[in-house]
């Protein structure tokens, strides 16, 4: 007996990882709803990539005034307030129109909590809906480090928020968020320490280059105490204090608190339709569906090896629509996600690390270039800057890192090179246009 849904398809999360495969599910013809609590487009529009980048903006101007001092004459300071209004402005429009593609596309918009009653149904407010399939996609949130005096610190969204800049700031852990706040801060004129919870920073990116970028945050003053094993937080007269190490205590005028994201997988009803999760995530297998064979996950709640970024949550959300509007019957086969981390210079990487190549030299051939010997990089100056390509023996590019200005522009044009496994005849097909990054790229790879 076919038992009569309101929905082909509920996703529960209006991020990424929905949002990309729902518009165009519902536009093949399914019944497609969208449950969502916050803001339509989730973290990354609204307090993610979108707000973030707009905030780094003037960072990258600055330093490349630095940069041409003599050429052009003055420093750059930068409003903090004015900077936050304006990263308000360029943000804003996002759920409306996030929301404006899904309804125009025939999605159903449903605003509110959504909690799983059983494998088919989700209540919302007190109003039932039933699907055949359900994906969960309700992503991260920060996580809170737990010490006496935890509610003093704050998040990135407060971060983002912040009309006026700390004069003092304390940032704990050293991951993506504690790196590039910690620039823009720095940039805006705030004193910045970077508590870190070992002696290493950006763990997942090759330390050469991690290094080069602690060592000039260090030069512009922002100061990283290693191995901080950090106590509590207390207020004081004159603001806070971070106690830390050996009855160690640091003053400070705000707290931000970027020691990782944790999955939302409370309060949705995940044990009473009987759905299998880890303190990771979400166990999904290689259809991203649950143990429960009509319930799917996509986006960062998955337990999963592949980054947690917007690039991966596209990705499986796009998957899923193949999948449900029959185009595939495969299981999902993850592309190289490239990923960046948006300090000044900026370190992006792609595929096979320069350490994973450094273990088998006979098999790879590794090369190095400096960006400064790059004529085009001296048109802006740039001294600072490294990349690492890694090709197997018939040089076909399986990896590139860059540490530059310009570096996530650099990886991202060499991705077809990896994903579809170019040779040097296909290569030659591409004819950049010149000057610029891209042709800079190439030239290198070719
Ligand atoms: C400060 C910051 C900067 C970042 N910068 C980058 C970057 O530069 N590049 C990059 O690739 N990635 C970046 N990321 C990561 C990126 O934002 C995420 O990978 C991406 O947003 C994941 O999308 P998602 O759909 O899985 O989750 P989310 O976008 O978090 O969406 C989940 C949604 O589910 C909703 N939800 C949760 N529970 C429920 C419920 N019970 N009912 C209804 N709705 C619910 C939430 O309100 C949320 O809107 C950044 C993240 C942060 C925090
Ligand atoms: N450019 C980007 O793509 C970008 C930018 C920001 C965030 N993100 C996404 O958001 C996620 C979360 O970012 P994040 O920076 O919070 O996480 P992260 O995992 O990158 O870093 C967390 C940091 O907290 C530290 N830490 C953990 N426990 C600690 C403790 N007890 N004391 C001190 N430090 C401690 C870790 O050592 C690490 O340095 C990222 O993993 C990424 O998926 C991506």
């Amino acid at each position: 007996m076919v038992k009569n849904f309101d929905f082909d398809v509920i996703y529960l999360g209006g991020g990424h990882g929905s949002f990309d495969g729902a518009g165009p599910l519902a536009a093949s013809g399914k019944k497609v709803a969208v449950i969502e609590s916050g803001l339509w487009g989730g973290t990354c529009p609204n307090r993610g990539c979108n707000a973030k980048i707009t905030l780094d903006e003037p960072v990258v101007l600055q330093r490349e005034i630095e940069r041409m001092q003599g050429i052009v004459n003055g420093q750059v300071k930068i409003n903090w307030s004015e900077l936050v209004a304006h990263k308000q402005e360029v943000i804003q429009k996002l759920p409306d129109q996030i929301s404006g593609k899904l309804a125009a596309a025939g999605v159903k918009l449903i605003q509110g909590t959504g909690q799983l009653q059983d494998r088919h149904t989700i209540e919302v407010d007190g109003q039932q809906y039933t699907a055949e399939k359900i994906v969960i996609a309700t992503g991260l949130r920060p996580n809170r480090l737990n010490v006496p005096g935890r509610e003093l610190a704050h998040d990135s969204d407060d971060f983002m928020k912040l009309t006026e800049l700390p004069a003092r700031l304390a940032i704990i852990g050293s991951g993506y968020i504690s790196l590039e706040f910690a620039t823009m801060a720095n940039a805006a004129g705030s004193q910045v320490t970077v508590f870190m919870h070992h002696d290493t920073a950006l763990r997942s990116f090759y330390q050469p280059f991690v290094k080069q970028v602690l060592r000039d945050l260090e030069k512009r003053g922002v100061i990283f105490v290693k191995n901080a094993a950090v106590q509590a937080f207390v207020p004081t007269s004159n603001g806070l204090a971070v106690k830390f190490g050996k009855n160690q205590s640091k003053e400070v005028d705000w707290i931000l608190d970027a020691t990782g994201r944790i999955p939302n997988v409370e309060h949705l009803g995940l044990d009473a339709a009987g759905v299998k999760y880890t303190k990771k995530g979400i166990t999904v297998d290689g259809f991203l569906r649950t143990n429960i064979d009509n319930i799917y996950a996509a986006g960062d709640v998955i337990d999963k090896i592949q980054p947690k970024l917007t690039p991966t949550a596209t990705f499986e959300s796009y998957y899923l629509y193949q999948l449900f509007s029959g185009q595939t019957t495969q299981p999902i086969s993850y592309p190289a996600i490239p990923s960046t981390v948006y300090t000044s210079p900026r370190i992006a990487r792609v595929g096979l690390s320069p350490t994973a190549a450094e273990q088998d030299t006979e098999k790879f051939e590794i090369v190095h270039n400096q960006i400064a010997a790059d004529w085009y990089r001296q048109v802006d100056r740039q001294s600072a800057g490294e990349s690492i390509l890694v090709f197997d023996r018939q040089h076909h590019l399986l990896g590139a890192t860059e540490f530059s200005e310009q570096a996530e522009d650099a990886i991202n044009t060499l991705l077809p090179a990896i994903v579809f496994h170019y040779d040097q005849q296909q290569m030659w097909q591409l004819a950049h246009i010149f000057p610029s990054i891209s042709a800079s790229a190439w030239h290198k790879i070719r």
